[in-house]
């Protein structure tokens, strides 16, 4: 008998990714394809719903090609996304109304600014965990409702449905057979009740949502439903499903509270295992799923920060200092130590502990001696200091003694120097697993154990392997300078 193969999709920002793993979890095969990314009015970002089905589609069969594999060897598929992009379709035709409004997309900020003054912020935080602001699915949705010709009315009538990424890409996968989604990626939208585990009346109320448009949730393993005939050569069963950053959890291992780890891909987002407790923040964190099994919540607190490896696409697109990402590293570490230069990229504002829509980015402290290789390291660097201003508002809201472990992912962590500068500025070991492809590991691991191919999280799941420890290596005093100095300029570029 052949061996039971799992797919796992992992539709991202900037890159949709189909990879195959056998039933140990190991990668066997990687396709990917990059996604054009839309910004029509400044602070605006939308990605194309067909963009995002074609690459989907052609990743699946090209992930089972490179691998040697057939549809009818896979014992399931996983999906994980980008979270909180919204997408709002016809039932019929099955196609979109409008292009996805993705998650650094700032259209709603003014809508988000009018409900707080309206005094509705204690109510979204109390339900959703979350904070009132334009990330969230909630105001996204209303835009489109409220901005698309005869939407509004079409959805009150049952004839659009709305989604996060997972919810679209399941519904064309099955052909239009279901419309459902996960609690994770519900948890994201800023309607959905984290403690009760539904959608939220009063908040569907609140942002006048019509109940018609919404997609059932069920746990991230669960039977999803079975590819549409046609799309691969066999049918087969959709079995796992959450947001990436939770799905990051689950490929990290993160299974005992207390467990941390940050995934470094266009954004970073910190995410700390809190266990059955949701955990109320009183440092403008998150307050999460960390997933649901078997109608079981584990919490996360999380932090969540915008710009990560997008600064150093910036420094690739947009001043154009480097060739390629990898470049960054080299320069960085060509950077003359007398400079102190800070580089806050807050290009869509700034998310935890700030949460500033309105910020927009800065370098200070340039001189005349100033080039490339100080901008490049503080680009670098600016994610390390707002991984640590994480770390310390989690420290204060879970209590816990001492610093944990990091366990790192993303994109970004192939920067060995980034993660030595992470590591000597939190004074705490940072360890990157030696599958960095950890989102689609966590997608892979669902459907697997909706499968019965794998065990429940605990300790007899072991997938989890240390590639490189990095040890703090500065002297602390310097790396509390250096974190003030990086204080200082982000007091510069806050607008409340
Ligand atoms: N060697 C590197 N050094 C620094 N940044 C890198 C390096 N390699 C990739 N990146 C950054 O990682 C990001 C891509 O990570 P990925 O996890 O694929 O992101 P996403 O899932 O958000 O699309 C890009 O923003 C890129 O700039
Ligand atoms: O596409 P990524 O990996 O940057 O993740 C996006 C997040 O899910 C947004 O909340």
């Amino acid at each position: 008998m052949t061996e039971a193969l799992l797919l796992a999709i992992d539709q991202g920002t900037t890159s949709t990714r189909s990879i195959l793993h056998g039933a140990d979890l190991a990668p066997r095969a990687v396709a990917q394809l990059a996604l054009p990314q839309h910004y029509p009015s400044p602070g605006w970002v939308e990605h194309e719903p067909e963009d995002i089905w074609a690459a989907t589609l052609a990743t699946m069969r090209e992930a089972l090609a490179r691998g040697g594999a057939q549809a009818r060897q896979l014992a399931g598929i996983g999906i994980t996304n980008q979270r909180e992009t919204t997408l709002l379709w016809d039932r019929a035709s099955g196609r979109a109304i409008a292009r996805a409004i993705v998650w650094q997309d700032r259209r709603t900020a003014a809508d988000c600014a009018a409900l707080v003054d309206r005094g509705a912020a204690p109510l979204v935080t109390a339900r959703t965990g979350l904070l009132c602001d334009p990330y969230f699915s909630a105001t996204k949705l209303a835009w489109l409702l409220d901005n698309v010709s005869g939407a509004r009315a079409a959805a009150e009538r049952g004839d659009l449905a709305f989604g996060t990424v997972d919810s679209f890409l399941l519904w064309r996968l099955t052909g239009g057979r279901v419309h459902a989604t996960d609690a994770t990626n519900a948890a994201r939208t800023m309607l959905f009740g984290i403690r009760a585990g539904d959608w939220d009346d009063d908040l569907l109320r609140l942002f006048r949502i019509p109940r018609a448009v919404l997609p059932e949730v069920r746990d991230c393993a669960a039977e999803f439903g079975t590819t549409a005939p046609g799309l691969l050569d066999a049918a087969v069963p959709i079995r796992g499903m959450a947001g990436d950053q939770h799905a990051a959890m689950l490929g990290q291992a993160c299974f005992e509270p207390g467990m941390v780890k940050s995934t470094y891909g266009t954004g970073c987002f910190l995410l700390l295992n809190t266990g059955d407790v949701a955990v109320e923040s009183n440092n403008r964190l998150l307050t999460t799923l960390a997933w649901q099994l078997n109608g079981r919540r584990t919490y996360a607190l999380e932090g969540a920060i915008f710009i990560a490896g997008a600064a150093v696409q910036w420094l690739r697109d947009g001043l154009r200092i480097i060739a390629d990402a990898a470049e960054s590293g080299t320069l960085a570490a060509q950077a003359d130590p007398a400079q102190r230069v800070h580089f806050v990229p807050a290009f869509v504002g700034l998310g935890a502990p700030h949460w500033d829509a309105d910020a927009r980015g800065a370098i200070l402290g340039l001189t005349r001696g100033t080039g490339p290789a100080e901008i490049a390291r503080a680009a670098l660097e600016s994610v390390a200091f707002q991984t640590r201003d994480l770390v310390e508002a989690m420290r204060a809201d879970w209590g816990a003694e001492g610093q944990p472990v990091l366990r790192v992912d993303g994109g970004m962590t192939a920067s060995d120097w980034t993660m030595q500068f992470l590591a000597d500025l939190l004074g705490a070991p940072v360890d990157r697993p030696a599958v960095q492809e950890t989102t689609a590991l966590g997608a892979a691991y669902l459907a697997g154990l909706q499968a019965g191919l794998l065990p429940p999280p605990g300790p007899a799941v072991a997938h989890w392997r240390l590639e490189r420890r990095f040890t703090p290596r500065m002297a602390r005093a310097e790396a509390d300078a250096l974190h003030a100095g990086w204080q200082g300029a982000v007091q510069r570029v806050l607008t409340k």
